[in-house]
């Protein structure tokens, strides 16, 4: 049983307003990153203001996790330069404003630690040597939880929840973590329509506190509702900017191998891309 489950706010014109655009929260140049031979991403520039949600899609094996594993450090381009909140990612993860959420098959749910536990490493980098989390911390950590609707689950080994929990299981960490920027790479995959709503929800009320999202997604058709912003990629950027302009037939032929019929921006059912 979940507690609260965020209802889906209308869309908020004037909180987005609070945020207008200042210097990118995420600054990728030129980048390049190879794989032994395989060219992942080559010559990737894009960038993302605070405040706003960008939808990253492509086919599978179009460069999206290696994208999101440059911007963390975990692979390192061969060409170009990634910059967070105007530093390195080193120092952007060290001040705790950044938050990742790879995808579900990388990380080891058998691991013995609670949803709480889980929840918790998102303040321990803001705790002094000791470690010890304070009553504050304890608090957010339970606020959290509370907040994505999984309070009742706080105890439970983190294995023992579905997939769209441990998606928000994640979140709530992120929350905790009071990270501004986060990273998600396919957190719809495998997840049922009512869990992908509550967490679009979740995902536009933090955007609209100031928080920045790219996301990594194959619902087409969810995109414009909830992207500020889109990228295509297909190892390179085939298109960035407003939803709209970016999810035209042309672009998603040249992305797709052939405009998926289904998937366009205009047609209201969700469609989900497989393998080009
Ligand atoms: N560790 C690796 N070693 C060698 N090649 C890799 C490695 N990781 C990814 N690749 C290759 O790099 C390319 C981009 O892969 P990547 O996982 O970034 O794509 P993706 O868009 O995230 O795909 P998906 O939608 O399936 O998750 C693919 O050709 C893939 O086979």
């Amino acid at each position: 049983m979940t507690t609260h489950p965020p209802q889906v706010p209308p869309r908020d014109p004037a909180a987005r307003d609070a945020h207008p655009s200042g210097p990118p929260v995420l600054d990728v140049r030129h980048l390049g990153v190879r794989y032994d031979d395989v060219r992942a991403l080559d010559d990737v520039t894009v960038s993302l203001r605070a405040g706003s949600i960008c939808g990253l899609i492509g086919v599978n094996g179009s460069g999206k996790s290696t994208l999101f594993k440059a911007l963390m450090g975990l692979v390192v381009p061969q060409e170009g330069r990634v910059e967070l909140f105007g530093d390195t990612t080193a120092s952007a993860r060290r001040a705790g404003l950044v938050a990742y959420m790879p995808q579900a098959e990388e990380v080891d749910w058998t691991f013995p630690v609670s949803v709480s536990d889980v929840v918790a490493m998102g303040v321990y980098g803001r705790l002094g040597a000791a470690r010890r989390l304070r009553p504050a911390d304890r608090a957010a950590v339970a606020d959290s939880l509370d907040r994505v609707g999984l309070a009742d689950l706080a105890r439970r080994q983190i294995g023992q929840l579905s997939g769209g929990q441990r998606k928000r299981v994640f979140i709530a960490r992120s929350i905790a973590q009071d990270a501004r920027l986060l990273l998600l790479d396919e957190p719809f995959a495998g997840v049922d329509r009512s869990s992908e709503r509550t967490m679009t929800a979740l995902l536009t009320a933090l955007r609209d506190e100031g928080r920045s999202v790219l996301v990594s997604t194959h619902d087409l058709a969810g995109v414009p509702a909830f992207c500020d912003e889109a990228v295509l990629l297909h190892r390179r950027v085939l298109a960035q900017g407003d939803p709209a302009a970016v999810l035209t037939q042309g672009n998603l032929a040249r992305a797709f191998g052939a405009a998926p019929p289904d998937a366009v921006p205009a047609v209201p059912t969700a469609a989900r891309i497989g393998d080009s």
